[in-house]
């Protein structure tokens, strides 16, 4: 974005001297970032809250057997994911989600991977507007009430990284970009990760969007998975 100064060059000519502050940086360095336009952000942003709030809605409308379809179809999925990429990912870190706001639930799933030797993680906000951690989960893991009052293992669990991450969605686009809660908190932490991991976002058909209006920040996932089977095509 230019100098917000450069507003006040009204001087009429088609050059006035501040003109070079309104020049995109990318005009002169090709490597750096494309230029947001901070309207256009705006915007976005306020879109995005409205669907949020709308996908939110509809998910809390669905009955407790759809859920509990849902969940079953995405995880027979997952299984079928694991063996064919990962040869079942045993002794793999794999982070999955402790549901919340009738998020699919996979916890059947995660402890049948677990008793099959992969290892399972779960995300924690530690500190705010900051990466995600991992920690480790079993069945035997006492769980706590963590931000958002997301129930998380507790601070003595081993820190991990995965390999493999889910990350549930409130909307998703075929192009494998995904709607959160709004706090950016997948997308710092695939920033941050390297080797990124292979990211699954895990979310129901009817919270397709046809685009999410993507932004510099956003980092696709791998693959999106929904209780009708893959819907990005594999990388
Ligand atoms: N089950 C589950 N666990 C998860 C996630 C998830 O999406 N689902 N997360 C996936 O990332 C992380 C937690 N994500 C969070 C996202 C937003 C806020 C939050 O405070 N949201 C504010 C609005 C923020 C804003 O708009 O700036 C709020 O709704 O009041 C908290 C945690 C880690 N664990
Ligand atoms: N890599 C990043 N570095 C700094 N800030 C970021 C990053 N990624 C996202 N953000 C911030 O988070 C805000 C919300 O991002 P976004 O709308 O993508 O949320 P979301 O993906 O729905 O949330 P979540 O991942 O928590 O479920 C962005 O406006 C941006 O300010």
């Amino acid at each position: 974005m230019s100098d917000p100064d450069s507003y006040k060059c009204q001087s009429g000519f088609s050059s006035p001297p501040c003109y070079a502050a309104d020049i995109a940086a990318d005009y002169f360095d090709p490597h750096a970032p494309a230029a947001v336009d901070p309207q256009q952000a705006n915007d976005v942003a306020r879109w995005r809250r409205s669907e949020r709030k709308r996908l939110r809605d509809a998910r809390a409308e669905g009955s407790v057997a759809e859920r509990h379809a849902n969940g079953a179809a995405i995880s027979a999925h997952l299984r079928t994911l694991l063996d064919e990429r990962f040869d079942g990912a045993k002794g793999r870190v794999f982070s999955a989600y402790w549901p919340i706001k009738g998020e699919p639930d996979l916890r059947p799933l995660m402890a049948e991977l677990h008793a099959a030797g992969v290892i399972i993680a779960l995300p924690i906000v530690e500190t705010k507007a900051a990466p995600l951690i991992f920690r480790l989960w079993t069945p035997a893991t006492k769980m706590q009430r963590g931000d958002w009052n997301i129930p998380v293992p507790p601070p003595d669990a081993p820190e991990l990284t995965p390999e493999i991450a889910l990350a549930p969605l409130v909307g998703w686009s075929a192009d494998g970009y995904r709607l959160g809660y709004g706090g950016g908190y997948f997308d710092r932490t695939l920033a941050a990760l390297t080797p990124r991991p292979f990211g699954i976002g895990i979310g129901v058909d009817t919270a397709r969007l046809t685009t999410i209006y993507p932004q510099p920040h956003d980092i696709p996932l791998d693959l999106i998975l929904t209780p009708s089977g893959p819907q990005s095509p594999p990388t």
